[in-house]
């Protein structure tokens, strides 16, 4: 076999050969990694559900989604006209040519239509190491169209569920599962959930959309230990086609990307949420049941829809970065300066401080918060993420040798802001993987602020910010001399420029920060003038 021009000594395993070109080809690329989610299901022609909407939720989710399929379906917004199950064989030699070649991270399963298929995906699992299982247990299709029959649920309890590491069955599903027992109120969910639980997988979700008479979404998830009744609003639309599959997907591009599994649900049953919402009252088709756009965030241009408040990527206009010694130095306290800073129109704070004792740094954070929630202003902590999170400030900005971005949001959830220092497109790139909502580039100019902090000038600043998927904040050296270049470039992604010493190394903090926004907002609209 050749790859990459080097023939592969035929005594190597499959698996041994895997391992060699994949280091051959992450050393060829730069050894970049994108997180990776195999999609084993059926495919659905209304595209609303199934292989289509798996694909749809990665893409929005910024995962990279390969996929395996079980059944072709002939269905609409009308139900389900005919199945065609792919022969087994077949789905054995598909999931052997992705999981042989391809660095999964976590396989969600949907449509398995036969105990054989189950088994295939099985064994392809002992072979092939994957960091999680996600089983949706589907069974029976929004419009009420079976499947998967009910010979294959025993093979689901014994084989499948003891591999999951969450099954997230709906309320049918989970009574199915169980026998048929009566599933009528949030208490039985429970029951089932923990009744599930004794069969194996690691986690549980049974989702309560279906449930008579509530008023919210409730899901039920349970981690063996804990029970955690999660609410959403019943959004009213009939576009609902595809949400189990979209909810799975969601919670395993969450896993791939390193979310502890509370987090990755939590996460997509938001973004399932955020998409019913914005999908209501689309037409597709001519059926009680229609598909939802999955895209949504891709093209209301937010990266952050799951936060309650999304980040709003024009806070980093003015983003004023706090020095202690500069305030002492000018014989004013911390809190004073943020204050000046956000009447003389900063639009984000963070709280840099190098060499405070932690106790005061938090006490600090707390009194800046309080500033900063009463105006609307975004407050985050420079490096230190157990301050973020004992202050409930509204996120981090984190640089190449602190926590990197993946584990701060692991540790702050879905809901907090991360920013990243970059100064290179790589950085950039890895940042935005990571789950970044911003970036921070610089230094622009060279500052005495930060000390052996090269520069990266102009160009490369234009360098990253037009190869950077996330927006832009400009930091290093930059000043009511230079703002204005800096900005009136009109670079796309470019969102702002971060400041220290202009603002807080001078004696009136109100007059400096009102004075560096207008020159802001003359060059950015001169520059869309252009
Ligand atoms: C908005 C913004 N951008 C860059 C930095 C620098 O962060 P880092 O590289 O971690 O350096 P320190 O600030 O920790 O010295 C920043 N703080 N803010
Ligand atoms: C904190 C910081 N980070 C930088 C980077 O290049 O990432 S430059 C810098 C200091 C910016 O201070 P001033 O506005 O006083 O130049
Ligand atoms: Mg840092």
């Amino acid at each position: 076999m050749a790859c990459g021009g080097v023939i592969l000594s035929n005594s190597l395993s499959f698996y041994q050969k895997r391992i060699v070109m994949s280091s051959r080809v992450q050393e060829k690329n730069g050894g970049a990694s994108i997180p990776h989610v195999l999609s084993v299901a059926g495919s659905d022609s209304g595209a609303g559900a199934g292989i289509q909407a798996d694909l749809k939720t990665c893409a929005a989710r910024g995962v990279y989604c390969s996929t395996v399929i079980t059944a072709v379906t002939a269905q609409n917004t009308v139900g389900v006209q005919s199945v065609h199950a792919v022969p087994e064989d077949f789905v054995a030699q598909q999931l052997k040519s992705v999981l042989s070649d391809m660095q999964v991270d976590v396989v969600k399963s949907g449509m398995l239509p036969s105990v054989g298929v189950v088994k295939v995906l099985l064994q392809s699992l002992a072979e092939f190491s994957v960091r999680a299982l996600v089983v949706d247990p589907v069974m029976v299709s929004t419009s009420g169209d079976v499947l998967a029959g009910p010979s294959i649920l025993s093979t689901f309890r014994e084989e499948l569920l003891p591999m999951a590491d969450i099954v997230t069955p709906n309320i049918k599903e989970a009574s199915a599962l169980l026998g048929g027992i009566r599933l009528e109120t949030v208490a039985d969910m429970r029951t089932a959930a923990e009744l599930l639980h004794a069969l194996g997988p690691r986690n549980v979700l049974v989702k309560g959309g279906d449930l008579p008479g509530s008023l919210d979404a409730v899901d039920i998830f349970f981690n063996g230990e804990h029970f955690y009744e999660l609410r959403s609003s019943r959004i009213k639309t009939h576009n609902t086609h595809g949400t189990g599959c979209t909810l799975a997907s969601c919670i395993a591009a969450e896993l791939a990307k390193g979310s502890p599994m509370l987090t990755a649900v939590r996460v997509a049953k938001r973004y399932v949420e955020t998409a019913l919402e914005y999908s209501k009252d689309i037409l597709i088709g001519n059926g009680i049941q229609g598909p939802f756009d999955h895209l949504l965030r891709l093209k209301s241009g937010s990266h952050s829809f799951h936060r309650k408040d999304a980040f709003n990527p024009s806070d980093l206009f003015l983003y004023a970065v706090t020095d202690s010694g500069m305030n002492k130095k000018w014989g004013r306290s911390m809190v004073d300066a943020v204050a000046e800073a956000i009447q003389g129109g900063a639009t984000i704070v963070q709280l840099r401080e190098k060499d405070v004792e932690t106790r005061d740094f938090l006490e600090t954070a707390k009194s800046c918060l309080a500033v900063c929630r009463s105006h609307g202003v975004p407050l985050l902590i420079n490096d230190r993420i157990d301050v973020a999170l004992a202050s409930d400030a509204d996120g981090v900005h984190v640089g190449q040798s602190d926590m990197p971005a993946t584990v701060a949001r692991t540790l702050l959830g879905p809901e907090k802001i991360i920013g990243v220092s970059c100064k290179t497109v790589e950085q950039a790139q890895q940042a935005w993987i990571g789950g970044a909502d911003y970036i921070g580039c610089g230094g622009v100019y060279s500052t005495n602020t930060k000390a052996n902090n090269p520069t990266i000038g102009l160009d490369g600043l234009k360098t990253v910010c037009s190869a950077s998927k996330l927006p832009v904040v400009a930091i290093g050296g930059i000043n009511a001399s230079n703002a204005g270049t800096v900005m009136g470039m009109g670079v796309p992604n470019l969102k702002g420029v971060a400041v220290v010493s202009a603002l807080f190394d001078r004696e009136n903090v109100l007059a400096e920060t009102k004075k560096l926004h207008a020159l802001l907002m003359e060059a950015s609209s001169s520059s869309k003038m252009q």
